[in-house]
């Protein structure tokens, strides 16, 4: 744990002793402990200020928000998804009632004070004189340097939870407003983002920021659950029975071993003392040996440091293969050795090397992109996303791509060892879709084969599925899909038994799945499943790198067998190309052009027909803006060819050369003309 976030911690937490009873001591003997706090409130708000007045604020000064353009919020909120996701739907609903009573406003900001989302009466109701000025809106930074002291930038920096009142707030611009700010940690102790309830009404004021406190450490609590109960073992504990359950309880995460390898704040708090590291034998008096053999929901009675007692719930993982911990990041941190409880396990995937072998059809990820801004972006947050429990969806134009993208991505992962898994979904005839899918117990269905079927989705287990044009998915299937997807459990065809699986899901589509859902032909919430990070693969003729493309492709070609080069003239023909077909069509093209070539470099009469009819159709509008201009393409071939085969005595190639065409489109024109021999 960092060094400040552990003199945070010392100075948030209180001797085990006094835990519990200096919480109730301070109810009973309310008027010490409320100068306590109200005196090191005064002392966060007084250090604030003379921040602001560092950053050259003045109490007259406009608020600056920094705000960020729609495409880079579009970006941000792309990078924050889980988060979102998680305050979204998990902690909201809690909330609904008390929001729809208040004249109130939640709001999401990530660790730099961006707001990502509010939630409540956008006009802080009461008043109309603020509008929409109180610059709550998505994209708008609140930090102190920008905006002075306020809740969420105040929060931010001093990593604990604030309210600012109305002439707390050192821009008198904001002083019509109350906020009450929480900031969000995640399971590495690092903050991520922090919550915030702001409003321009009178507030039970202590009652928000605790409602806030609360709303931040449910969050907390949820994205230890996601990002630990697949593969470790979750702790809950409290104090007492009831309270189990809580936003309160301190979570701890053990793998296999008993080692902690992350907790809530909660727990530190409670337990007062740095957990990273320690075996559970260390906290509680219990052995992770009982832990194990403890059914889920019958709380274990525990005494921590041998004195004070807790009830603990155990929650085991939902896979039964363990993963290497990842505490923290924490140095030193020496992996135990652990064992399979599987005996047919798969081997356990490493981690990404820098330097590995590839299979041969794998294309290096550096050399997916060769200058185009947008693809190296696409490359860089899939290539990071691959680690994280959010699914990816790809869309491209047909031969954009997507699949040497995801095989790139895959053998790039910590999953490469496991398998790739690529499923055509407009391949399988859609009544076996869910039989490939899902698999099948012997004798499930008439035709089923007389073993039964694994299914190609736990064959990706520990590996990742490929979901090519998801889009022409059967809807009983995206339904089973679905249920796949929330509660990563398998049930074939004709059985009753569950299999636990761990694939990365990546699904790619040509269509507008957006419209697909508007047109009732794709599952909203399956969209919503799979749409965790969303990559638009730029079609070939988008490309600011189109030129490197081709050459690379073509240096890819000539690997396997020896063959001509390129000039400039030609690089130049074939970047003007509108390439429908994308990188499929390009290689398709070259590969003719090589075979057809009997010199050193590749001329464009040994260039396939289909390759001219493109660039001569007007199938795109930076070859051909109208129909006119069409016709008078048109119109000067049936002139030009005829001419130049007179010119050439009917050689097809050196007409085809001049003209720039292919020698079939030589053959079309020259039988309506008079020079052909
Ligand atoms: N980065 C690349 N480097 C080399 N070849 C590539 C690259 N991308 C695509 N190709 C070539 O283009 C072909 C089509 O690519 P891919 O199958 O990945 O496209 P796709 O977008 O998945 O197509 P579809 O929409 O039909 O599924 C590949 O077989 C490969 O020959």
């Amino acid at each position: 744990m960092k060094k400040e976030k552990q003199q945070k911690a010392q100075s948030e937490s209180k001797p085990m002793d006094s835990v519990t009873e200096s919480e109730r001591a301070c109810v009973d003997a309310k008027d010490g402990c409320t100068d306590h706090v109200e005196a090191e409130h005064k002392s966060q708000i007084e250090a604030s200020w003379f921040r602001c007045e560092q950053f050259g604020l003045d109490h007259g000064s406009e608020p600056d928000f920094g705000t960020l353009p729609q495409g880079e919020l579009h970006d941000l909120l792309d990078q924050h998804r889980s988060l979102l996701e998680t305050t979204e739907n998990e902690v909201l609903p809690y909330y609904e009632n008390i929001l729809n009573n208040s004249s109130c406003m939640i709001v999401l900001a990530d660790h730099q004070g961006h707001v990502l989302n509010t939630w409540g009466k956008n006009r802080f109701g009461r008043d109309d004189r603020y509008g929409q000025s109180h610059g709550l809106v998505g994209g708008n930074q609140w930090t102190e340097e920008g905006v002075g002291t306020n809740a969420i930038g105040t929060a931010l920096i001093t990593g604990q939870a604030i309210q600012v009142g109305r002439d707390e707030h050192f821009l008198r611009a904001n002083r019509f407003m109350v906020g009450s700010a929480s900031p969000i940690y995640d399971s590495q102790n690092d903050v991520v983002g922090v919550l915030d309830i702001s409003s321009d009404a009178y507030l039970p004021q202590d009652h928000t920021l605790g409602m806030v406190k609360l709303m931040s450490l449910s969050v907390e609590n949820r994205l230890i659950f996601a990002a630990f109960q697949k593969d470790y073992f979750i702790l809950t504990f409290n104090t007492n029975l009831i309270s189990l359950d809580s936003h309160w309880s301190g979570v701890l995460v053990l793998d296999e071993n008993g080692t902690i390898v992350s907790a809530n704040r909660r727990a530190e708090v409670v337990l007062a003392r740095d957990l990273a590291l320690l075996n559970i034998a260390q906290v509680f008096d219990c052995e992770m040996r009982e832990i194990k053999h403890q059914p889920t929901n019958i709380p274990m009675k525990l005494k921590a440091l041998g004195r004070y007692q807790f009830y603990v719930n155990v929650l085991p993982p939902a896979l039964p293969v363990m993963r290497i911990p990842d505490f923290r990041k924490t140095e030193g941190y020496v992996a135990p050795e652990t064992t399979l409880s599987e005996p047919n396990a798969a081997p356990r995937p490493e981690p990404a090397k820098e330097k590995r072998l590839l299979p041969e059809n794998v294309v290096p990820l550096e050399e997916l992109e060769h200058g185009d801004e947008k693809v190296r972006r696409v490359v860089k947050q899939a290539h990071k996303i691959m680690e994280k429990d959010i699914p990816i969806l790809i869309h491209g134009e047909t031969g954009a791509g997507k699949e040497i993208f995801v095989r790139s991505l895959h053998y790039h992962s910590s999953r490469q060892a496991q398998m790739l898994v690529a499923v055509n979904c407009a391949a399988i005839p859609s009544e076996l879709v869910e039989s490939e899918l899902f698999g099948y117990e012997k004798g499930a269905f008439t035709g089923a084969q007389s073993k039964g079927s694994i299914g190609l989705i736990r064959r990706a287990h520990k590996g990742t599925l490929f979901l090519d044009e998801i889009g022409e998915m059967p809807m009983a299937v995206q339904s089973r899909l679905l249920r796949v997807l929330q509660e990563r459990v398998v049930t074939p065809l004709g059985s009753t038994d569950v299999y636990p699986v761990d694939v990365k899901l990546i699904s790619a589509t040509n269509r507008q799945l957006k419209q697909e859902v508007h047109e009732g032909r794709f599952r909203q919430d399956l969209y919503y499943r799979i749409s965790g990070l969303n990559i638009e693969l730029p079609s070939l003729r988008d490309r600011m790198d189109k030129r490197e493309v081709i050459s690379y492709i073509h240096d890819r070609l000539r690997l396997e067998d020896p063959a001509p080069l390129l000039t400039g003239e030609m690089l130049t023909l074939l970047s003007s190309h509108p390439w429908p077909g994308n990188m499929r069509q390009l290689v398709h093209v070259l590969k003719v052009g090589m075979a057809m070539a009997d010199g050193d470099v590749l001329e464009d009469w040994h260039l396939p027909d289909d390759f001219f009819d493109d660039l001569q159709s007007g199938e795109t509008d930076e070859l051909l803006t109208s129909n006119q201009v069409e016709g008078e393409k048109q119109e000067s071939l049936d002139v030009r060819i005829p001419k130049l085969l007179g010119q050439f005595n009917g050689n097809v190639s050196k007409t085809a050369k001049a003209a720039g065409v292919s020698r079939n489109t030589v053959y079309k024109y020259a039988k309506q003309g008079t020079g052909f021999k």
